[in-house]
């Protein structure tokens, strides 16, 4: 089945003659989650952007649900909904006026049940008579969300839909998006909290300088390129690691109280057993260990420090 959205070598260069994106591809599933990771200025807007049409692309070529951005652009942009970063409402108009109103502008009739229906599913159907500046921050985000979904797309791009959010209201919308997932929904969002992506997203694009490094599925990416670590936690605090392990290049952390032994899971050995020997030798007793796999914001760091050498 083809793709959904289908870029091939998409390039914007911006008039003052900066380019944004020098030549990205990436074919995006439909019904995936594809989290768009990358350091600020990395063309994830710009992208984003060019896709809802919003932007010119300088050149190369994408399609949404087959229709190409460009040539059959009235037809690709109604497949899309788009959520901006900045949070933009008129501040006196009803909840339930903006999300009709934004469904009128794609030419669609009026339809009271589905409005309800994604009201209800963004939990914002208590508040449908209020004015939209009585809400708070969370609020208004759902709103926009409501706002990109009225007109019943089939690829959702949410830019950066928790920035500034908290903690908790953040979880509150990873249950949104992935509701919007079940319900069938394409979904392609930005993000700076890593954490993010890795709690949503089924892929994972890492974007820098315009250029996409690597578009992979977040499970598989996790295990290639994760490294494990081992934390040892000692019955007595060290003062310093023992001359005898300076080879496992261990780190003393919590005064003394816990080890730390980074190990890479695709070589041929761990080193574990050796080291655990080697901690018994020297007479340190164990009182607890764990392993850690390395967080996907290790590896997006590693990954975005490499490509910018
Ligand atoms: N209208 C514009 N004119 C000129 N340059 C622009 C314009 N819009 C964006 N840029 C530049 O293009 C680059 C990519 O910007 P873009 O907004 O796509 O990045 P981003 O990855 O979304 O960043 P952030 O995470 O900060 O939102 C940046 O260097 C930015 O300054």
């Amino acid at each position: 089945m083809a793709a959904i959205v289908e870029v091939e070598n998409l390039t914007k260069t911006y008039k003052g003659g900066f380019t944004a994106l020098g030549g990205v591809s990436l074919a995006i599933e439909r019904g995936e989650i594809l989290a768009l990771l990358g350091p600020n200025g990395a063309g994830k807007t710009t992208l984003i952007s060019a896709l809802c049409g919003i932007t010119t692309p300088s050149g190369g070529q994408a399609r949404i649900g087959g229709h190409d951005i460009a040539r059959d652009w009235r037809k690709a942009r109604h497949l899309v909904g788009l959520v901006p970063q900045e949070v933009a409402l008129e501040p006196f108009e009803k909840v339930i006026n903006t999300v009709r109103f934004s469904r009128g502008l794609f030419g669609k009739g009026r339809d009271d049940a589905l409005v309800e229906r994604v009201l209800r599913q963004l939990s914002l159907w208590d508040k449908r008579h209020a004015r939209t500046r009585e809400l708070s921050g969370g609020m208004k985000r759902r709103v926009l969300i409501a706002k990109a979904l009225c007109h019943e797309p089939q690829v959702l791009f949410l830019d950066e839909p928790t920035a500034g959010v908290d903690v908790e209201l953040r979880r509150d919308m990873w249950e949104v998006v992935r509701g919007l997932k079940e319900s069938g929904v394409t979904i392609i969002l930005t993000t700076h909290y890593i954490e993010e992506a890795e709690a949503m997203a089924d892929r994972v694009a890492v974007i820098n300088g315009g250029e996409i490094l690597l578009v992979e599925d977040k499970a598989a990416l996790m295990r290639r390129m994760g490294r494990k670590t081992l934390r040892i936690d000692l019955a007595c605090p060290v003062t310093e690691v023992p001359e005898a392990l300076a080879g496992y290049d261990l780190e003393r952390i919590e005064d003394g109280a816990a080890l730390l032994y980074h190990y890479d899971t695709r070589g041929d050995g761990t080193g574990i057993t050796r080291l655990l020997q080697a901690l018994a030798r020297e007479g340190l007793s164990l009182r607890d260990i764990e392993t850690r796999q390395s967080s996907l914001e290790e590896i997006f760091v590693d990954l975005v420090r490499e490509g910018a050498a």
